[in-house]
C-alpha cells in the first residue's frame, strides 16, 4: 500500500483550540487546562484512505501575535492549512480571513484549505453564524466544518476531507498526478455539530 505524507499545518487566533484540535485527533484526548503553543509543536498520525496510507505531518503553530512570524515556516511546503476559529468569537473569524489572503499571496499555489469553526459544544455563547461562515468558505473553495475538539465532533472528519482533496496516487498519471485537486467532494460522514 502506498504511503504518502502530507504535511498539514494549524493557523489561527490563540486560545481558538488548534492544539485540542491536534490532540483529539492524534491521541483522541482532550485536556482543558492545554498551555499556550511556543513557536510550533509537531505531531504525526498515519490514516488509511482508500488503497493508500496518508500519514499526517502536523504543525501546530502558535496563536500568540508574538509568534505571528514564524507561520510562513509551516505553510510553506503543506499540502493543507487548516484555519481554525472559535464560533464564540467574531474577532476570531476575522482574523481567518487574514490567514486566507496572506496563504493566497505566500503559501503554496494548490494548498488545500480548511476551516474549522471550533469550540461548536458552546452553542448558547456563539458569535459566528454556521451559515455566515459556510457561505465563505465555499466562495474561496475550501473545506467546512464545525468541530469540537472537547466533544470530538468532526475532529476525524475534517481530516478525511483533505485525504479526500489529495488525488488518488495513479501511477499513469506521471508527474499530473502530484498536483492537487482542487474539486470539492462532500463527505457522507460529517456530522452537524450540535
Ligand atoms: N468548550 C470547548 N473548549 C475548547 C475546545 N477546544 C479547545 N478548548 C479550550 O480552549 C482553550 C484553548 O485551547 P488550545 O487548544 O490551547 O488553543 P490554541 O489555538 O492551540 O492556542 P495557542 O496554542 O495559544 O495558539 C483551552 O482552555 C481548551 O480547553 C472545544 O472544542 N470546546
Amino acid at each position: 500500500m502506498a504511503l504518502r505524507e502530507l504535511k498539514v499545518c494549524l493557523l489561527g487566533d490563540t486560545g481558538v483550540g488548534k492544539s485540542s484540535i491536534v490532540w483529539r485527533f492524534v491521541e483522541d484526548s482532550f485536556d482543558p487546562n492545554i498551555n499556550p503553543t511556543i513557536g510550533a509543536s509537531f505531531m504525526t498520525k498515519t490514516v488509511q484512505y482508500q488503497n493508500e496510507l496518508h500519514k499526517f505531518l502536523i504543525w501546530d503553530t502558535a496563536g500568540q501575535e508574538r509568534f505571528r512570524a514564524l507561520a510562513p515556516m509551516y505553510y510553506r511546503g503543506s499540502a493543507a492549512a487548516i484555519i481554525v476559529y472559535d464560533i464564540t468569537k467574531e474577532e476570531s473569524f476575522q482574523t481567518l480571513k487574514n490567514w486566507v489572503k496572506e496563504l493566497r499571496q505566500h503559501g503554496p499555489p494548490n494548498i488545500v484549505v480548511a476551516i474549522a469553526g471550533n469550540k461548536c459544544d458552546l452553542t448558547d455563547a456563539r458569535e459566528v453564524p454556521e451559515k455566515e461562515a459556510k457561505d465563505y468558505a465555499d466562495s474561496i473553495h475550501a473545506i467546512f466544518v464545525e468541530t469540537s475538539a472537547k466533544n470530538a465532533i468532526n475532529i476525524n472528519e475534517l481530516f478525511i476531507e483533505i485525504s479526500q482533496r489529495i488525488p488518488v496516487t495513479d501511477p499513469s498519471m506521471g508527474a499530473a498526478g502530484k498536483g492537487f485537486k482542487l474539486r470539492r467532494q462532500a463527505s457522507e460522514s460529517r456530522r452537524s455539530c450540535c
